[in-house]
């Protein structure tokens, strides 16, 4: 399921493509394309399953792995990604302390947030504003341009996926690919 989500970042009208997708259901192909298909990744978990949480090393890794294709120039960064620790406000089912959380992240050397999305669409949004700023810093998207997506042989795959929207020229696309459902109605 791909949501679109429109919003203004430092001035600039920014338009997300989030891709979510099913986590441990999927299998290894599946989750490859999408991988590649993602210009930046929110790996979340919930901090009321421990399960959830275990499979975040794995999907980091496999994220840098797809994408330390022989395309990107020796020593070029690897895409962004942020960890993210979701259902903070279920406190007495927590099976994830917000220490473990912060040790994986460093130890992955990556961002981290803990959020109720449940509770919080500023919270949501910072995890988003991250993986945007970050692309900037990369300068993947350099200022006043925007990235042009032709439909990927994902999207015809996905039933419920629709075709790339129409860019205006004051916006960018990006892609990001989320592992949980995650923007609130
Ligand atoms: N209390 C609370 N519930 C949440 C929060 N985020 C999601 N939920 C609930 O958790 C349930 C699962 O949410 P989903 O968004 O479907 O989770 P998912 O991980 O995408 O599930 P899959 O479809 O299996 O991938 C729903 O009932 C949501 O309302 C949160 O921050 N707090």
């Amino acid at each position: 399921m791909i949501y679109r989500h429109m919003a203004v970042i430092d001035g600039e009208m920014v338009h997300f493509e989030i891709l979510d997708t099913a986590g441990q259901e999927e299998d290894s192909l599946q989750i490859e394309e999408k991988i590649k298909w993602g210009d930046g990744f929110a790996v979340v978990y919930s901090v009321t399953d421990r399960c959830s949480f275990d499979e975040v090393m794995r999907l980091c890794f496999l994220i840098n792995h797809i994408h330390a294709s022989p395309r990107r120039s020796s020593g070029s960064e690897q895409p962004p990604v942020v960890i993210v620790g979701n259902k903070k406000d279920l406190q007495f089912d927590r099976m994830v302390s917000t220490e473990d959380g912060e040790n994986l992240s460093k130890a992955l050397k990556l961002p981290f947030y803990e959020i109720s999305t449940r509770d919080s669409y500023e919270e949501t949004v910072a995890v988003f504003n991250t993986l945007y700023q970050e692309l900037m810093r990369q300068g993947h998207f350099s200022p006043g341009s925007f990235k042009r997506r032709t439909v990927s042989k994902l999207m015809e795959k996905i039933p419920r996926m629709q075709a790339s929207s129409t860019l205006n020229s004051a916006g960018r696309s990006l892609s990001f690919n989320s592992f949980r459902d995650y923007i609130p109605e």
